[in-house]
């Protein structure tokens, strides 16, 4: 079986308004999936029913596999210390601590502190320790990444990819379109309670159409264009400037990004 995960018409109904208007996908086994939308599209409504945290109203969840769930950030007691929290995760899962596991996320470095007296950062990686701990073949992470600097980020992402490298299944949810970019096979985009787009980063880009940007710095300034044909729009450009006896001092095409891409969405779909 090549699937981890079917949703199949799943809706949601906080009292009388509906947050999921009945989505269907379905994620592949190995896959980095993404559920993107805007604040308030139902991305959490959509992971916590999938993990059975949440009461749906309709529809059909398949999962193929063991999950692990990323807590979020106000889950433990405050005074609980790191390697007590995993040797209590350990005991209800009855695993073994994978020492492995532990050091790559830097989990024996926090020893002396207590939860409260950890860093964004380190909570996260304890909580993505934690979710680790029963070797799960799919793994939910809601916002990994927020709230964390530059170097914290770049090596959740590495963390990611030596998962994906080992066969686990992730779902994340995420605002940061370029670490979507880089990490994601497909992405979910939810709007309106709908799934707007449901595929790779490849067909967004077909889909949207307009995915080049052509930028042409002039002695007069500079203009961005976007297009879906680069030769016809610079051919035009370029005989425009000539005509106006405009100098093109420099010219940059460029693909869009999954950012521009997943304005022009919503803006379609407003
Ligand atoms: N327990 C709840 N009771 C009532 N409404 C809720 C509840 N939880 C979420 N909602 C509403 O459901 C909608 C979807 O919320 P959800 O948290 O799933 O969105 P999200 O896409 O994860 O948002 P964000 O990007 O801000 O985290 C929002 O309008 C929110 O106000």
């Amino acid at each position: 079986m090549n699937i981890a995960m079917t949703i199949d018409n799943l809706q949601k109904n906080y009292g009388n308004h509906t947050v999921l208007k009945g989505i269907s996908f379905d994620v592949k086994k190995g896959e980095v999936f993404a559920i993107l939308g805007v604040n308030g599209a139902g991305k959490t409504t959509t992971l916590e029913c999938i993990e059975g945290l949440r009461k749906y109203d309709q529809g059909v969840i398949t999962i193929n596999g063991k999950m692990g769930i990323q807590l979020q950030s106000s889950s433990l007691p405050e005074h609980i210390k790191p390697m007590e929290a995993v040797q209590l995760f350990a005991k209800w899962n009855k695993v073994k601590i994978d020492q492995v596991m532990l050091t790559t996320l830097c989990i024996d470095k926090l020893a002396k502190q207590q939860y409260f007296q950890l860093s964004t950062g380190q909570k996260r990686r304890l909580h993505l320790a934690l979710a680790l701990i029963s070797n799960p073949d799919i793994l939910f992470l809601d916002e990994p990444t927020a709230g964390l600097d530059v170097e914290a980020r770049i090596s959740l992402h590495a963390q990611i990819r030596k998962l994906k490298d080992r066969g686990k299944t992730i779902i994340l949810t995420s605002h940061d379109m370029a670490e979507v970019e880089i990490l994601c096979d497909r992405i979910a985009i939810l709007n309106n309670g709908n799934i707007v787009f449901l595929g790779t980063f490849e067909e967004l880009r077909k889909k949207i159409g307009k995915h080049y940007s052509i930028k042409i710095e002039t002695n007069q300034g500079n203009d961005i264009v976007e297009t879906d044909n680069v030769s016809d729009t610079l051919l035009k450009l370029l005989e425009n400037y000539k005509q106006k006896g405009i100098l093109v001092l420099d010219i940059t095409i460029s693909r869009g990004t999954l950012e521009q891409h997943f304005i022009e969405l919503a803006r379609r779909n407003l």
